[in-house]
């Protein structure tokens, strides 16, 4: 699996602490940033992950800021992602199973780094469910289609 990940100076340290986990699962792994602990704007980071999975560049993204929810609001203006903002196991299953969920975003100041590493570890191995949830997904795609138009 390839994995494509990404963080604002707010998600820099779980981002660190998330990225030996991806290894451990067999991941290839390019971070697009950031790398310092300087203020940043999350679309600069959301953006080129949110490409990439959408691309096809990369099987998954996992995207971190404070909350997540910066990060999740600008990856989901890339049509083909679905991006889930998660702060617990639960979710991060459904995400994947219902939702097909391509990008996970996390945010530092909510869930610690063990936490995460649970939410992270359930969204990498729970599969796509497909059937009923197929057509719901097939459906949000239709969604990006008519904003063509
Ligand atoms: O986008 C966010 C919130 O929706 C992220 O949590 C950012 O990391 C956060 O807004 C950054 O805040 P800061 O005060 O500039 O560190």
């Amino acid at each position: 699996m390839r994995v494509v990940i990404g963080s604002d100076h707010g998600g820099l340290q779980l981002k660190k602490a998330l990225k030996p986990i991806l290894e451990e699962y067999g991941a290839e792994v390019e971070d697009v940033g950031c790398d310092c602990v300087d203020s940043v704007d999350y679309p600069d980071y959301a953006l080129p992950v949110a490409e990439r999975v959408a691309k096809g560049e990369f099987d998954r993204g996992v995207l971190v800021c404070g909350t997540g929810i910066g990060m999740s609001i600008a990856a989901n203006k890339v049509k083909g992602v679905r991006c889930a903002v998660v702060s617990d196991e639960f979710s991060a299953q459904m995400s994947r199973e219902h939702n097909n969920a391509n990008i996970l975003a996390l945010g530092e100041r909510v869930v610690g780094p063990g936490l995460a590493a649970k939410i992270l570890r359930a969204w990498l191995e729970t599969e796509f469910a497909g059937g009923r949830h197929r057509q719901r997904v097939d459906k949000i795609e239709a969604l990006e289609r008519r904003e063509d138009t």
